[in-house]
C-alpha cells in the first residue's frame, strides 16, 4: 500500500485552473520525482500536500487516512515536512535553534513545566540539544551551531532547512528544489546526502527540481507536470524519450 496517494487533486485560483485530475502515489521508501516547466503547478500540488492550501476538489490519502482540511501543523505531526523554494528559515535564530524549534513539535512537557524549569523541561532540553547536534554533524553544520542562520552561504542555508525538515520526525519528506543556487560540487554533495538520509532515516521523498541530473540520478520513477496535469510518469529513461516531456520542455533552459 502506498504510504501517499493523490485522488483527482484540483486547485483552481479564480479562473485559472492551476492543477487537476493530480493523481501520484508514492510507496515508502521510493525517492520520487516531480518535474515540469516554470508554472506547471509543482509548488501548487506541494502546498496542497502540506495543507498551505486546501485543495478545490480531490482526496489526499496519507497513511491510509484523508488529509484534506487539516492545518499544516497537523500535517507534519502526522509525519510529513517539506522545504521551500525560497529558504524560509528563522534568520535570525542560531543554527542550532532552528533545528531545536522543529523537534519541539514533538516534545510531552507542559508550558507550566516549561515556565517552571521542572526537572523532566530540563532533561528533555538537554535530549533535544543532543539530537539537533547531532543532526546537524550529518549535515556538516555542527561546526557553525551557534551562528545566525542568515549568516550561512546559501548552500547551508538549504542544507539547513533539510535538517530542520527532519527534525520533525517525518516519514515523507518532500523538497522544493533543494539544488536550487547551488553549484555543481554543492549539488553533487547534496545528492550524495538525500540518498544517505533516505536510509538512515527511513524515508519517503518527493522531490521537485529543475537540476535534471539530480533528478535523473536520485529518483526512481518521476512525475511530469505540465500546465497543471500529468503528462507523463515512469521511470528515468522512460522519462527522458518521452515525446510529450520533450515537447514540454521544448524552449526552456533546461536540457533532459
Ligand atoms: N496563490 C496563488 N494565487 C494565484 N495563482 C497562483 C497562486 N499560486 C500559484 N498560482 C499560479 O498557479 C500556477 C502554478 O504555479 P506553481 O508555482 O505551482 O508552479 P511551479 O511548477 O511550482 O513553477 P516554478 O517551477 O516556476 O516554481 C501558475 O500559473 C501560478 O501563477
Amino acid at each position: 500500500m502506498p504510504i501517499i496517494e493523490t485522488k483527482q487533486l484540483v486547485k483552481t485560483f479564480g479562473g485559472l485552473t492551476a492543477v487537476s485530475g493530480f493523481e501520484i502515489y508514492l510507496n515508502a521508501g521510493e525517492l520520487i520525482g516531480l518535474i515540469g516547466p516554470n508554472g506547471a503547478g509543482k509548488t501548487t500540488a506541494f502546498n496542497m500536500l502540506t495543507g498551505v492550501y486546501q485543495p478545490s476538489s480531490g482526496d489526499i490519502r496519507f497513511l491510509d487516512e484523508s488529509v484534506v482540511g487539516k492545518k499544516p501543523y497537523e500535517i507534519t505531526q502526522k509525519g510529513i515536512a517539506r522545504t521551500f523554494q525560497n529558504i524560509r528559515l528563522f534568520k535570525d535564530l542560531s543554527v542550532i535553534d532552528n533545528v531545536k524549534i522543529a523537534y519541539h513539535q514533538n516534545v510531552k512537557y507542559s508550558v507550566a513545566a516549561g515556565i517552571l524549569g521542572s526537572k523532566r523541561f530540563k532533561q528533555e532540553e538537554q535530549e533535544i540539544a543532543k539530537k539537533a547536534l547531532e543532526l546537524l554533524k550529518i549535515f556538516k553544520l555542527d561546526h557553525k551551531a551557534g551562528e545566525y542562520a542568515k549568516n550561512l552561504p546559501y548552500g547551508e542555508q538549504r542544507r539547513l532547512e533539510i535538517a530542520r525538515a527532519l527534525a520533525t520526525q517525518p516519514k515523507l519528506i518532500l523538497l522544493d528544489e533543494p539544488a536550487a543556487g547551488m553549484n555543481p560540487q554543492e549539488t553533487q554533495e547534496l545528492m550524495e546526502l538525500i540518498r544517505f538520509i533516505r536510509g538512515a532515516f527511513d524515508l519517503t521523498i518527493l522531490l521537485i527540481e529543475h537540476d535534471m541530473s539530480l533528478v535523473m540520478n536520485v529518483c526512481e520513477r518521476i512525475y511530469v507536470l505540465d500546465y497543471g496535469k500529468i503528462i507523463a510518469h515512469g521511470t528515468p529513461q522512460e522519462i527522458k524519450t518521452n515525446p510529450k516531456v520533450i515537447e514540454a520542455y521544448l524552449g526552456e533552459e533546461v536540457a533532459i
